[in-house]
């Protein structure tokens, strides 16, 4: 399936006229024994695509709820190897396209060409790696395109317009737009022109834009979702699920929802 499974579920949503929900979530944060779990329960909330988080000693761009989960998963003996073995074991119960973002140095550590193939085999459909930029690219690209897995690229507020182009010419699967300067978290305003960032976006880039960082409400998911493809969530997602109140994920994908039961 590979990044196929990412394309197709792009397209479902467009037959649907619905946005994509992507919600990030930290592996081992409790255990990895709850993440099949976990993962389940975020599909049966509507989440479109799950981006599974790979804890890490020196995680430079998230903020402190990440920062912490971190901590927590690393404190339960994770691993990127026993991350993917236990996905492995129960991708195929799982439909939704699950994506693994980590940074370079646990993969370093693991050896590119063995992480590809560990991927393919545990049915990971794409990647994001933020401390890789473009033109770094050719020490994993190669790996991933053999076993057509998604290398998915970020642009962030402050690239040039030039290098938003050549980002987005690339990217696979989606493109990340980051919609703050600074690391993630929540944030309670969002940037004032948002809007024209991207609309600048959807207009260059040949994928699916998905915007993320900062957002933690059903206002903001229905409102940045409306701008562009779709949303990331993170450091709500991560914290509803720490403290056990799942029915905050729920309201914040489908308020409706949670007023029915
Ligand atoms: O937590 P937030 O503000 O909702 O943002 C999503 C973000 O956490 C997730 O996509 C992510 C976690 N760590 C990252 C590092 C780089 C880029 C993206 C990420």
């Amino acid at each position: 399936m590979s990044k196929e499974r990412i394309d197709l579920m792009f397209q479902t949503l467009k037959e649907k006229n619905e946005k994509a929900f992507v919600a990030y979530i930290m592996a081992g944060d409790g255990g990895l024994l709850t993440l099949r779990d976990n993962i389940q329960f975020l599909q049966e909330s509507g989440v479109s695509l799950v981006e599974l988080g790979i804890p890490f000693s020196d995680p430079v761009a998230d903020g402190p709820t990440i920062q912490e989960a971190g901590l927590r998963a690393l404190r339960e003996g994770t691993t990127l190897k026993k991350v993917l073995n236990e996905i492995a074991s129960f991708r195929e119960s799982i439909e939704i396209p699950i994506v693994i973002m980590t940074y370079m140095n646990p993969v370093y550590a693991y050896g590119v060409e063995q992480f590809a193939n560990d991927c393919e085999l545990a049915g990971i459909d794409g990647l994001i790696i933020p401390d890789v930029p473009m033109e770094e690219e050719a020490i994993i690209h190669p790996y991933l395109k053999e076993k057509q897995i998604a290398l998915i690229r970020l642009v962030t507020l402050t690239s040039p317009l030039e290098r938003i182009k050549a980002i987005a010419e690339g990217t696979e699967g989606f493109l990340y737009a980051v919609t703050v300067t600074g690391t993630t978290g929540e944030r309670s305003q969002i940037h004032e022109n948002l809007g024209g960032y991207l609309q600048k976006l959807k207009e260059i880039s040949p994928a699916p834009v998905l915007a993320g960082f900062g957002i933690s409400t059903h206002e903001q998911v229905k409102g940045i979702g409306g701008l562009c493809d779709g949303v990331i969530v993170g450091s709500k997602i991560v914290d509803s699920l720490h403290f056990g109140k799942h029915e905050e994920i729920i309201k914040l994908i489908n308020p409706e929802k949670t007023l029915v039961q």
